[in-house]
């Protein structure tokens, strides 16, 4: 498996996807993503962080770097030659990229999550979802694989094509090493993430979330969904939630490119995601908009915020 006097750890992400023997065109497809993030993290460190003078699909004023971040990536997926639709956030529509579907992928994607924390120096990341064929509008179960890059402290790739959750941390190289393999969430945890307003909690979400803070569960909410969610696959416990709100029955978090990659990281790591009624990934997007609540980390805890939510809305 690896070279004598050369630790497993010593792994690169592509010579990583080779011995599991994934699809050839899927790991270039996910090293061209990687290859993107080296240029997008220069951006965050070093880039201007004002706003771009112009809004996306949801009326949210764009960063430079929102914009940024997406040009970089856009230009990597189009040019890797395997790519047949994209679609981002800070797009208005589906861009196609090739006529033909054969053999190719569709990817989805939000360059820069979270990205009015730059300015106040709090993490932020890139979340990918990526799906065979053309078409993006798939029940996120159909994801052929998931990734998320954590621009923290540390830069981190990580990924799953179905067979588990694997961590990647940036060296001083700029390449991607092995850190953990098979990143397992416990079934309950003891820190929660409740996104949205309390005030406008239903009945069920705000007694999950007395009951957890009754148990002792600790706050940890940084305001990006990156960091939240990596915190709970790499502590291996917790549970974060983004409901449904009074006046906001759909939440925040978009289905697309946000809850159907982190869902399926989170199912591959032995967690759960859910609208607080059905599993994230049981959804058919219908608009590259969509939106849904979520309750996403141990399963035992998102069973227990569905069973709450089923008796009291
Ligand atoms: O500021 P709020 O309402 O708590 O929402 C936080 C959520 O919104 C987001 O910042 C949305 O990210 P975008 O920057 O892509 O819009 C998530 O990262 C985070 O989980
Ligand atoms: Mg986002
Ligand atoms: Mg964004």
């Amino acid at each position: 498996m690896s070279e004598p006097g050369k630790t497993r750890f010593q792994i690169d992400l592509r010579r990583y996807l080779r011995e599991q023997e994934e699809d050839r065109d899927l790991i270039r497809l996910i090293c061209e993503i990687a290859e993107a993030s080296k240029y997008i993290v220069n951006s965050i460190r070093t880039g201007d962080l004002g706003v771009a003078g112009t809004s996306n699909l949801y009326g949210e004023q764009q960063l430079a770097l929102d914009v940024l971040a997406d040009r970089i990536l856009r230009k990597r997926l189009f040019h890797s030659g395997v790519v047949a639709n994209i679609v981002s956030e800070e797009t208005d529509d589906i861009i196609p990229v090739s006529p033909d579907c054969e053999g190719k992928f569709s990817v989805a994607y939000d360059p820069l999550d979270g990205s009015s924390l730059v300015d106040v120096n709090l993490a932020v990341g890139t979340i990918v979802s990526i799906y065979a064929g053309c078409n993006l509008f798939q029940s996120g179960r159909n994801q052929v694989a998931a990734l998320y890059i954590l621009y923290g402290p540390r830069t981190t790739l990580v990924y799953s094509t179905g067979r588990g959750v694997h961590e990647f941390a940036m060296n001083q190289l700029m390449e991607y090493t092995l850190v953990r393999e098979n990143v397992r969430v416990a079934p309950s945890g003891s820190i929660y993430s409740p996104g949205g307003q309390r005030n406008l909690y239903s009945a069920g979400t705000e007694s999950f979330v007395r009951q957890l803070e009754e148990n002792g569960a600790k706050l940890r909410y940084s305001g990006g969904f990156v960091p939240d969610i990596n915190q709970i696959l790499m502590k291996g416990k917790g549970v974060f939630l983004y409901p449904h709100l009074q006046g906001q029955p759909e939440g925040k978090l978009r289905l697309l490119y946000e809850l159907n990659p982190m869902a399926f990281l989170m199912e591959q790591a032995g967690g759960a995601a859910s609208t607080g009624r059905v599993p994230i990934l049981d959804l058919v997007p219908t608009k590259i908009d969509d939106r849904a609540p979520v309750f996403i980390g141990c399963r035992e805890d998102v069973a227990r915020a569905e069973s709450l939510v089923a008796a009291q809305g």
